[in-house]
């Protein structure tokens, strides 16, 4: 596919270096070669620098700054939308699928239903319009799935939406509250803590200005964080299930570590406060949100110094570079997205009413938005391309693989062009051990590498060349007479390089495979499974799926689970209720995107398999 179609050779080179400018560190480590730049790395990239120069005209169009002539202004402004739909025609034809609660759904032929005006997200929607939002969009279901519908017609460059800076919940404007600036006198509170301390309170405040808010938000989350532990289980072998137990260990330790604060505001305020806003479900609620629904936001002038929270939040893509990763989570190449603060700014998690109400997708409408406009204090959502009337809008909360989608929002994309598969490579061993070490270190060579649906990286072939490198090759190395980055170095090497990375990937395609989850059919997962006469991590999620829906099954640990296993098994014609975003308190839902996260990792696996017996037997 021809994507970097425009005709003129400087406006294809700025374009180009735009591009340039947009890639990511993960796009970096995947590149072949400097000429692969010369071309869009990737619909993402390409969306960006579009919206860059997309975002420079809307700001310069009417006070005709920036040394551009109105007509050459309007002819390249021309030329850059005809480029939009050239490359993005499957996009423009509808030809996108999004996962909603129980199939996947075409986002151009499931149209959006409006949510009751009389609802919470209604009360909320109408509320944010007399708080100053702009909206072009609107708050819809599409089946069983709580998204945004576009209100109009939208072309590129269009705002989604406006949204002024007196409305977000972050750092600052929660400590112009009372209770903020009660809970900033408490010693060594985390900015993280202290905004989910706050919602924690806030949101049973009928008073909050964000009362509205709260309320029109989900009674339960559903991501990885609070799944039950038989559910991390049938992901055992994984790195989601390494995730999801570091993840959710790391929360339970940060409520362990806040239950003394809890019991002073508790002894300290008895009339304001009730035990119940401070059990580990409150805490994790809250947790849930600030991870699932933040944005990381660039506050430009900001005098402050940068509150780099933990928190991991929907990054748009500002700036390049990098942002930093979630709690508990490792720290891969697969963590890598998004953007930092400039010179003289700050990014810091808020919560941006409205617009987190707008699902993702790696197919987007709207990938930049993530930075304050200095002029008129709002957080602009321009779409950089078109979107029919009732369809629904996404945005991009960033190149994020299933992995971090499943740990943190609870969903995955089917065929996530942004998915990966971490391979954690073993240390060197032996008598060469040390000069295996050095030169890897020479080379700026780690140990921790991603897989793709595609090339192989040349860092990870270029680290297995030295892993396997006799004394002789590793002394060239050191000298610089030999690169293992360049290719291969020497038939011996090669082979056994390669062997060394199909041996790994067999460690882990093979138990992936005997994962009764990923067996398991297209159907009800759940019901597959329940029948399943599987292993224990098959009887254990079947187990769980015979648990009563009401009970919360979100503490995990052996007492919640064994604890649970005697309640009734629910009628085949009782199908669990779905709340707002498709999830249901038996965790069909989850399965189902746990299933589409293995066959994620099983695909990648498969094609990198066959990619390096492809370079075995050229
Ligand atoms: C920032 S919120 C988006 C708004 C949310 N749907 C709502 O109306 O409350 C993120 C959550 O929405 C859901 N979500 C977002 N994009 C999705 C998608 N493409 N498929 C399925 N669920 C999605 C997930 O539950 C995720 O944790």
């Amino acid at each position: 596919m021809q994507l970097f179609d425009i005709s003129d050779e400087r406006k294809r080179a700025l374009l180009q270096q735009l591009g340039v400018l947009h890639s990511l560190s993960i796009e970096l480590y995947f590149l072949q070669d400097a000429s692969q730049l010369r071309q869009p790395l990737n619909l993402r990239n390409e969306a960006a620098a579009v919206s860059l120069l997309l975002g420079f005209f809307a700001e310069h169009h009417s006070d005709g700054e920036g040394g551009i002539d109105a007509r050459a202004q309007q002819a390249l402004l021309a030329e850059l939308l005809r480029h939009g739909r050239t490359l993005w025609p499957e996009l423009a034809s509808g030809n996108v699928t999004v996962s909603g609660s129980s199939s996947s759904s075409s986002a151009a032929t499931v149209r959006g239903e409006p949510v009751p005006a009389d609802s919470p997200a209604g009360q909320f929607e109408a509320w944010a319009v007399q708080q100053g939002v702009a909206a072009g969009i609107q708050i819809a279901s599409f089946d069983g799935l709580r998204g945004c519908a576009a209100s109009r017609n939208v072309a590129p460059g269009d705002l989604l939406l406006s949204i002024p800076s007196d409305l977000l919940i972050y750092q600052d404007s929660v400590l112009a509250t009372d209770l903020g600036r009660m809970l900033h006198a408490i010693p060594n509170l985390t900015v993280d803590n202290l905004l989910i301390i706050f919602t924690m309170i806030d949101r049973h405040d009928a008073d909050s200005q964000w009362a509205l808010y709260w309320r029109s938000l989900p009674h339960k989350y559903y991501t990885g964080l609070s799944f039950p532990q038989a559910l991390v289980d049938a992901l055992r072998g994984t790195a989601a299930h390494l995730e999801l137990t570091r993840a959710q260990a790391h929360l339970r330790q940060q409520f362990a570590a806040s239950k003394p604060l809890f019991d002073m505001l508790l002894t300290a305020y008895p009339q304001f406060l009730e035990a119940g806003w401070f059990d580990y479900d409150s805490y994790l609620w809250a947790a849930e949100l600030w991870y699932s629904y933040a944005f990381e936001i660039e506050f430009p002038d900001s005098s402050a110094a940068a509150d780099k929270g933990g928190f991991p939040a929907a990054v748009a893509d500002v700036v390049p570079v990098v942002t930093g990763s979630k709690p508990g989570a490792s720290t891969t190449s697969s963590s890598t997205s998004g953007s930092s603060a400039t010179t003289g700014s700050c990014c810091k998690p808020v919560m941006v009413p409205f617009a987190c109400h707008v699902n993702h997708s790696p197919w987007p409408h709207c990938v930049r938005y993530g930075r304050l406009n200095p002029t008129t204090r709002t957080l602009d959502f321009p779409a950089f391309r078109p979107c029919t009337k009732g369809q629904q809008v996404f945005i991009s909360y960033g190149p994020v693989p299933n992995l971090k989608l499943l740990c943190y929002y609870g969903f995955c994309v089917p065929s996530n062009p942004h998915d990966l598969v971490p391979l954690q490579l073993e240390p060197p061993e032996g008598p060469l051990q040390e000069q295996q070490a050095a030169v890897l270190e020479a080379q700026g060579l780690g140990l921790e590498h991603s897989l793709q649906d595609g090339p192989l990286s040349r860092q990870l072939l270029g680290c297995l060349r030295v892993v396997v490198a006799t004394a002789e090759e590793l002394e060239s190395m050191r000298k610089g007479t030999l690169d293992p980055m360049a290719g291969p170095i020497a038939a011996e090497n090669e082979e056994q390089a390669l062997h060394t990375l199909q041996a790994a990937l067999l460690g882990l395609l093979e138990p992936l495979e005997q994962l009764p989850l990923l067996a398991a059919g297209d159907g009800d997962v759940a019901e597959a499974l329940a029948g399943a006469n599987g292993n224990n991590a098959a009887e254990a999620v079947s187990g769980l799926l015979r648990l009563h829906p009401h009970q919360p099954a979100a503490d995990g640990g052996a007492d919640a689970s064994t604890a649970k296993q005697t309640a009734a098994p629910r009628p085949a014609d009782q199908q669990p209720q779905c709340n707002e975003n498709g999830f249901d308190a038996d965790w069909r839902t989850s399965l189902r995107f746990c299933q589409i996260y293995l066959r994620g990792q099983q695909y990648i696996l498969q094609q990198s398999l066959k990619e390096c017996q492809r370079l075995m037997h050229p």
